[in-house]
């Protein structure tokens, strides 16, 4: 089992430098959320990672290897995105004992199982399946190809809620059966935030956050009750964010809170993933 090392990673498309310096190490048989304002350059570095664009500088690194055009290495990776290209007429079907071939196996007795939860006709072309079926086609290829590091952008795209859930659930199961490391694109920070180990945000190019989610939200919190009670317990803190509603006021606080709040006439709440994106990542008032 072999950490991915991301060191330095430079991309500029034109004039607009995306991606300043990324680094960060993915550890085995761990899932990742890594998330983004819109545009801020998540899909181009999942495409740095897995050799379908290249970075102006910097190295992705396993087992002491540059991931860069090394097809042994890159058999250890899967990506799933909107680009992936099969020869036009391809079924699903004949898809994966294509996929099975390129990759040495597949797990047909998974595959199975998923085809019938989900109801995909197997033999329908793939250029023909609606959003969501192609969606779930993707899915199915990235659980079953024998890879180490599966690489999910926006993985639930076009998918029905209670698709989305049979999704995470069986994402969760495969997992406990088959650990691997999964990394997560995906703007339903809240839908994933059960299942992710780990957060890497980006932000203006580079790396803002990169921490256990739950020692993370650990230490993200609510503090809601008078403004003026609010702003005792505030006062030294770390505040995000303050929102009102009439007289009651809620800071968004990250970082340790006073060991004894039992005098406090506020409440404490804990933030939900999401909220704490938001306030990490927004721009307005800066
Ligand atoms: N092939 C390309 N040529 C020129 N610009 C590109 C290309 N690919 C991406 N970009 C630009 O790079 C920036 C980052 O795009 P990217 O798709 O990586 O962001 P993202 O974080 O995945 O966004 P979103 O959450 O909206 O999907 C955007 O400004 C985009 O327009």
């Amino acid at each position: 089992m072999s950490e991915l090392i991301v060191k330095h990673i430079q991309k500029k498309y034109r004039r607009h430098q995306v991606l300043k310096n990324i680094s960060f190490t993915l550890e085995p048989e761990k899932i990742y959320g890594l998330l983004g304002r819109n545009g801020v350059g998540k899909s181009t570095l999942l495409r740095i990672i897995n050799n379908r664009t290249f970075a102006d500088s910097g190295e992705v690194i396993l087992d002491g290897q540059s991931v860069v055009d090394n097809e042994a290495v890159q058999r250890r990776f899967y990506l799933m995105s909107d680009a992936d290209f099969y020869p036009s007429g391809m079924k699903a079907k004949q898809a994966f004992q294509w996929l099975s071939q390129l990759y040495g196996t597949f797990d047909w007795t998974y595959s199975e199982h998923l085809v019938a939860a989900f109801g995909l006709d197997v033999n329908q072309k793939i250029a023909k399946l609606s959003t969501g079926y192609l969606t779930i086609f993707k899915l199915i290829v990235a659980l079953c190809l024998p890879v180490e590091f599966i690489f999910l952008d926006e993985p639930v795209l076009g998918l029905d809620a209670n698709n989305r859930e049979l999704f995470y659930s069986e994402l969760l199961s495969t997992y406990e059966d088959r650990p691997r490391t999964f990394v997560i694109v995906t703007h339903l920070i809240e839908e994933i935030a059960h299942l992710i180990e780990h957060v890497l945000i980006i932000d203006e190019g580079v790396v803002t956050k990169d921490c256990d989610v739950t020692l993370l939200m650990n230490q993200a919190h609510v503090i809601s009750g008078p403004q003026t009670a609010v702003r005792d317990f505030t006062q030294g803190l770390r505040v995000l964010a303050r929102k009102h509603l009439g007289e009651i006021e809620m800071a968004y606080v990250l970082g340790e809170l006073p060991r004894d709040t039992r005098t406090s006439t506020v409440s404490i709440q804990q933030m939900s993933l999401q909220e704490l994106f938001v306030y990490l990542t927004d721009k307005v008032g800066e």
